[in-house]
């Protein structure tokens, strides 16, 4: 049970839905302006947020759901508990430890009290009911109307049909069969090579980060065959990792990764690589594997191109929560890691997840420490600080599963929420020389994760630099420092502890913080698993390249002119039809010219107004078209 928290609370009761706050009136924010009474646990800046967030809550229509006058009015002054008696026994009482796992959760640093703690337990027990029919085949992304299985693929008998089971059971054999034979030279690349010996990964987003991050974490000083990554659209960026690869060119797997298989950024590296293989004679199809959904644009490609293998994904796993799939399996076994180990940690967690006893479960453990040190709105950034180096990409992975899954507008009422958790971090000790002096003494709007791992090298390889300690011990230091000058300073935190960086403890990591998203999600009522913001964004970047190819049609037709009519940027929008984009426009010329696609006939880009540009080269054709 929970410990006696008695001085060490402040924090806002649980937050109920509260029709006052929906639209506050003057006098209810006048209510509001209390909170900044000296000494309260909140930030005055913190303060003045809430406050505004609620005047702007009404104008903007926004629910803020997860409130309640209870929630504002409990911010009363309180430090966290500081008696190290009581902190010893928050601590032991608090502490979660996964035997099997050799995984500590520390949860004492997040000030979170009995009271609160039991106010939550409904909420919890909603969440958890919600994953229970989720694991069964719920449709838990409803704006898809799509299932939600990623737990199914390192438990394939918990799928709900037998044939998901079947597909979950034959893609991991396809994967561990097809990385056995490439690295034992049975699948090989075209003579006069022998064996493959290099990755070039191509995709973006949940179809980049989990191989990356499980890379740098787990791959071997000298694996099989070694990764790099194209996941981007930037030119250079993929002419580096091509002139890296160099004359290996020839013996490189390239894996084009993309769910949906239509990313611009994956098609675009796709055929940047397929451009270079050309260059250098070297047949595509021979050295080229997809992993995508069935049918998609780019499993048709392959199967027309004759690409050597093709792994599916599944309808039913989102990018961000696909790193137990073929996307993080094939490229983890090419690089000899231990998936089914991977599989194991991962499978491992999730029972422990699976149980319904709060204080018990490590991944509702870190959703009740979310919601507490983010008042269930975000208020809070998350910083993730893993003190290894082979974790340095964990934030970055979270980043995406975290931000894209809570980061959402409208609940599942369709309320207007605004709701997410902003994630960063790096990792310690380096940021301790960085950014940890604003996390100690500046604005107060972020709660820290510290990942540590006991296991500081490989056992026989340690020394002592100095008597008695080694450079392990630093890094314990200062992780253990950091932690209790933070805290000192009102800072909390969470610590996740591991044994070692292991395929099994990553695994557990990847799974504790996908389960830890679902069930904070059911907390404050949004759907985890789509992604519509995104779209936004995408539809934009579409327009402006179609806005792009009217201008070139424009300039392409003045340039053609005998004398060249170079054109103003007003000419072109006016030409365009489209005066109202004449902004974009301009940035489209300045950028064409930037790579020799336009030329400047006067002016400069810096005057916009004095511009007048025609194209190089006319294209008689394109006139006529
Ligand atoms: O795997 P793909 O279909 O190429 O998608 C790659 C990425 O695209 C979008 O940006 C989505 O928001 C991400 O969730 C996804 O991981």
């Amino acid at each position: 049970m929970a410990s006696s928290l008695s001085g060490i609370c402040f924090k806002p009761q649980i937050r109920t839905q509260n029709p006052t706050l929906q639209n506050p009136s003057s006098t209810q924010k006048s209510n509001l302006s209390f909170q900044s009474k000296p000494a309260t646990r909140f930030s005055v800046q913190a303060v003045a947020r809430e406050v505004h967030s609620s005047v702007s809550d009404s104008t903007n229509d926004v629910v803020p759901a997860t409130k309640s006058i209870s929630s504002l009015s409990a911010k009363s002054a309180i430090s966290l508990q500081k008696d190290p008696k009581e902190l010893w026994k928050r601590y032991v009482d608090w502490l979660y430890q996964h035997k099997e796992l050799g995984l500590y959760l520390d949860v004492s640093r997040v000030g979170f009290t009995d009271e609160f703690f039991q106010e939550m337990e409904p909420r919890f027990q909603k969440a958890f009911k919600a994953m229970e029919e989720l694991e069964k085949g719920a449709i838990a992304n409803p704006d898809e109307g799509r299932m939600v299985g990623h737990y199914w693929l390192r438990s394939p008998n918990l799928a709900p049909k037998s044939f998901l089971t079947m597909q979950i059971e034959n893609t991991l054999e396809a994967v561990c069969k097809f990385a056995n034979d490439v690295i034992s030279g049975k699948v090989k690349p075209p003579a006069p090579h022998e064996r493959f010996t290099q990755i070039l990964s191509v995709g973006i987003g949940g179809s980049a980060l989990g191989p990356q991050f499980v890379a740098e974490a787990l791959a071997p000083d000298n694996p099989p065959l070694k990764i790099r990554f194209i996941d981007n659209t930037d030119p250079a960026g993929i002419d580096h990792q091509i002139a890296q690869l160099g004359p290996e060119l020839a013996s490189t797997l390239v894996i084009v990764i993309s769910k949906s298989g239509g990313t611009p950024e994956t098609r675009n590296g796709l055929l940047e690589v397929q451009k270079a293989f050309r260059e250098a004679g070297l047949e595509f199809a021979k050295q080229g594997v997809a992993i995508t959904q069935e049918n998609s644009l780019l499993d048709n490609t392959a199967r027309i191109e004759g690409w050597l293998a093709r792994f599916p994904m599944f309808d039913w796993v989102g990018g961000r929560t696909s790193e137990m799939s073929a996307v993080g399996l094939l490229p983890a076994a090419l690089q000899g890691i231990d998936i089914k180990e991977m599989l194991a940690g991962a499978a491992l967690m999730d029972e422990a997840n699976r149980t319904t006893v709060v204080k018990n479960n490590p991944a509702a453990l870190l959703a009740l420490c979310w919601y507490w040190a983010t008042d269930g709105v975000g208020s809070k950034d998350m910083v993730v600080l893993p003190y290894k180096d082979s974790l340095l990409l964990f934030s970055r992975y979270l980043q995406q599963l975290v931000m894209e899954s809570l980061g959402k507008e409208f609940d599942l009422d369709g309320n207007r929420v605004n709701q997410g958790i902003s994630v960063y971090g790096n990792k310690g000790s380096t940021d301790q020389h960085a950014y940890i002096q604003q996390l100690r003494e500046g604005v107060h709007n972020f709660f820290v994760t510290f990942i540590e791992v006991l296991r500081d090298r490989p056992p026989g390889h340690d020394w002592e630099l100095e008597p008695g300690v080694t450079c392990g011990d630093y890094l314990f230091g200062m992780l253990q420092g950091t932690r209790s000058a933070l805290y000192a300073n009102g800072r909390e935190s969470i610590t996740v502890t591991v044994q070692e960086v292991t395929p099994r403890s990553v695994g557990a990591l990847v799974a504790l913080y996908e389960r830890a998203v679902g069930i904070y999600a059911s907390l404050v009522n949004i759907n985890a698993y789509h992604q519509p913001g995104v779209e936004a964004g995408k539809k934009a970047a579409g327009e402006v390249l179609a806005l792009q190819k009217r201008v070139l049609a424009v300039l392409n037709e003045a340039s053609c002119k005998d004398p060249v009519e170079p054109l103003t940027i007003e000419e072109v929008a006016e030409r365009c039809h489209a005066p109202e984009d004449i902004e974009m426009i301009y940035k489209i010329i300045a950028h064409m010219a930037a790579n020799d696609r336009a030329l400047i006939a006067e002016g400069s880009c810096g005057s916009p107004r004095s511009l007048k540009v025609f194209l190089g080269e006319c294209n008689v054709d394109e006139l006529y078209a």
